[in-house]
């Protein structure tokens, strides 16, 4: 692979995905929103975990030591009993960023009063950047549309791999120094 390639994972955390009771829509959600917006090389992989704690710690992890630029995780941001991926975020990056999760609230808020109980949020492991999302296929697009102009110049700064958007679904914003 290029090292100019993007590594991309996308997890869906899910029990029923996991044990097969329904087919995954989430994680090819997040797999063709990503082919029709960004115009660079990459790599995408896709996993599909149950929820817990320790289960979604454990495979963010891998991920990060695989070298993953990008991780996008849908499903378990919620309040219910198992719904515990924020904790298992928490449980292995070295910092949060908070602003992610705060615009892709306000953004679902515009299409669902619910969007106020998912917990999904954004931070860094070393040179991956980890992006939780909710479990529901369509909020996928939603979340994504409203912070992905942030996520290139995010890469850049963290060290990870320089990648490139279609500017017609979605300008990546570089601030230009000086
Ligand atoms: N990966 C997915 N693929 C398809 N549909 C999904 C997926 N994740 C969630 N959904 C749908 O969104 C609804 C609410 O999502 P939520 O993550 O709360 O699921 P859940 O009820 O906790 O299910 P699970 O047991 O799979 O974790 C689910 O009932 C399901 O219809
Ligand atoms: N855009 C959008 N955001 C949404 C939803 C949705 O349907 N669309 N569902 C909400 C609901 S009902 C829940 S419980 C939380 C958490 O979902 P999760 O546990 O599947 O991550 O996401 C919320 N955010």
């Amino acid at each position: 692979m290029p090292p100019e390639c993007a590594r991309i994972a996308i997890l869906t955390v899910s029990d029923r995905a996991a044990r097969g009771e329904y087919a995954d829509l989430g994680g090819p959600a997040a797999e063709v929103w990503l082919r029709n917006t960004i115009t660079s090389a990459m790599d995408i992989t896709r996993r599909i975990v149950p929820d817990g704690r320790d289960a979604v710690a454990d495979a963010l992890r891998a991920l990060a030591e695989d070298g993953a630029d990008l991780v996008l995780v849908t499903g378990g941001t919620g309040p219910a009993p198992r719904d515990r991926t924020p904790e298992a975020l928490a449980d292995v990056i070295d910092f949060d960023l908070p602003g992610f999760g705060e615009e892709m609230r306000r953004a679902s808020l515009l299409e669902v009063p619910t969007a106020i109980l998912s917990r999904q949020s954004a931070g860094v492991r070393g040179q991956t950047l980890f992006i939780t999302l909710p479990g529901k296929p369509a909020a996928i697009a939603t979340c994504l549309n409203a912070v992905f102009a942030a996520v290139p110049y995010c890469l850049d700064l963290i060290g990870g791999a320089r990648i490139e958007t279609d500017t017609a679904r979605c300008e990546a914003f570089r601030p230009v120094s000086g």
